[in-house]
């Protein structure tokens, strides 16, 4: 069935190329933003979060490597970074008519797992196409990263969306026999993949587990240039289940 209300997760692996630093995939982006706007047009709401990418994965693992631990100063340099990422989702979802509205997750979040997205909600009930991303807070315990993939699960339930798409660079999760499976669950056993480049949060395996705690009945990951297929209903990538 075709999605009414869906949160999307853009992930960093799709809008940006993780194996080089600060790298935006302009076509990629591009074409998710006319595939939202499609969505839209068709009468369809939705949410957005987008990932950390090349952006927030490199600045978070070379700050580590550096500095052993992320304090004031580090915390706020990657929410600079992921403002610049973020800055230039809303650039290509506004040339494209998209209203959207950005929220820092830093705003809303205080912990990993802990944030407050009534202002999210807000937009959303107002007729606007909300959007955050991962990012970094400061807590008792220093730095920590919030991921999207969080975020979304938790904003998709909070919405009570009908579904909640994980957008990435390949076309589903791979299998133990290397092809891309229909359902999986977080008990699965999947092939491990993983390419160049940095992850400071869990990548495939970790996506599946937040996809699975959100309970919405069609969650899905697939491959970028999918989505609109996804929000129309096709059974495209791979299903999660709990
Ligand atoms: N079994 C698997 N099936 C599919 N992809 C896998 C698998 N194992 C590892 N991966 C890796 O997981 C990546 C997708 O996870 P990743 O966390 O990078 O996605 P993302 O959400 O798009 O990125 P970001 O966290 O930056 O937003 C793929 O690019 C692939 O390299
Ligand atoms: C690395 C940072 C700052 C954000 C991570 O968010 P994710 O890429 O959605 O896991």
């Amino acid at each position: 069935m075709r999605c009414n209300l869906a949160v999307v997760k853009l992930g960093g692996s799709a809008i940006t190329d993780k194996s080089s630093p600060e790298t935006v995939r302009w076509d990629v982006l591009e074409s998710l933003s006319a595939q939202v706007a499609s969505y839209l047009k068709a009468g369809g709401r939705l949410a957005l979060v987008h990932g950390g990418g090349s952006f927030g994965h490199y600045i978070v693992s070379r700050l580590l490597s550096e500095r052993g631990r992320l304090g004031p100063s580090e915390v706020s340099e990657v929410q600079r970074e992921m403002l610049l990422l973020g800055i230039t989702v809303v650039n290509s979802l506004l040339s494209h008519g998209v209203p959207v509205s950005l929220h820092a997750a830093h705003s809303m979040c205080v912990g990993e797992r802990s944030c407050e997205l009534t202002p999210m909600l807000r937009d959303l009930a107002a007729g606007l196409t909300p959007l955050t991303y991962g990012d970094a807070v400061l807590t008792e315990r220093g730095g920590v990263v919030v991921s999207g993939d969080t975020i979304a699960s938790m904003l998709a339930s909070e919405a009570k969306a009908d579904c909640l798409i994980y957008v990435s660079d390949v076309d589903g999760v791979i299998g133990p026999e290397g092809k891309v499976l229909r359902v999986v669950s977080p008990r699965d056993e999947i092939a491990d993949i993983t390419k160049r480049g940095v992850d400071v949060t869990g990548s495939m395996k970790g996506k599946i587990a937040e996809a699975a705690s959100a309970k919405v009945a069609n969650t899905r990951i697939v491959r970028w240039d999918s989505l609109l297929r996804a929000l129309n209903g096709e059974e495209v990538g791979t299903r999660v289940v709990p």
